[in-house]
């Protein structure tokens, strides 16, 4: 168990868990998208740790970029995603790969692939290493996911509980009493 603030989690995903399917999910990609140059674009800050894995186990040409989105506050969404960093590339006529830790409520990944779209990219695709189906509010369409997990509030591996864990090695989820 360990204690963030003011809440308690326990360990959910072990690193060794992530790695492996990480490494998988890049083998994807390289099949996929191999002649393609594709553009990966990180949403941060969230997805820093994933996509630094993700990309030391790819080996297809690629350029990679970084937006970054905000909409959750504390342990759920505010129902508006903020640009605090936008996008500096073309994706006119691009293959692009959306790179995120985590799809909630779907409420950032349903604007900015509909952003992605709208500015001429030849396809829109999101690696996601976490999933919460039953928190699912929009119409995202997953191609390459991580693990599907219950609706419970995580931390680590990049993801936060107010901006603290996101430096655990792997993800941890919120303690609740009857919930294990
Ligand atoms: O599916 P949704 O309900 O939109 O939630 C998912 C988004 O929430 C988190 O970002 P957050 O706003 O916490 O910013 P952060 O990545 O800087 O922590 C996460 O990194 C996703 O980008
Ligand atoms: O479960 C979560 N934990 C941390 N950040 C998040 N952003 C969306 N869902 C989550």
């Amino acid at each position: 168990m360990i204690t963030i603030k003011d809440k308690t989690f326990v360990p959910f995903l072990e690193p060794v868990e992530l790695e492996k399917r990480i490494v998988e999910l890049a083998r994807e990609l390289d099949k996929d998208y191999e002649g393609k140059n594709p553009l990966f674009i990180v949403v941060l800050k969230g997805a820093f740790l994933f996509a630094a894995e993700l990309f030391k186990h790819l080996s297809t040409p690629c350029e990679i970029t970084f937006v970054r989105l905000s909409s959750y506050e504390s342990m759920g969404s505010s129902g508006r995603v903020k640009q605090i960093i936008g996008l500096e590339e073309s994706v006119q006529d691009r293959h692009v790969v959306i790179v995120e830790d985590i799809v909630d409520t779907g409420l950032t990944m349903a604007q900015l692939t509909a952003q992605l779209s709208g500015q001429g990219a030849s396809s829109v695709e999101i690696a996601t290493l976490l999933h919460k189906p039953d928190a699912l509010r929009e119409d995202v369409r997953i191609r390459y996911l991580g693990f599907k997990i219950e609706n419970r509030f995580v931390v680590g591996f990049g993801l936060d509980y107010e901006e603290h864990g996101r430096n655990l090695a792997g993800i941890h989820v919120l303690y609740e009493k009857g919930a294990e």
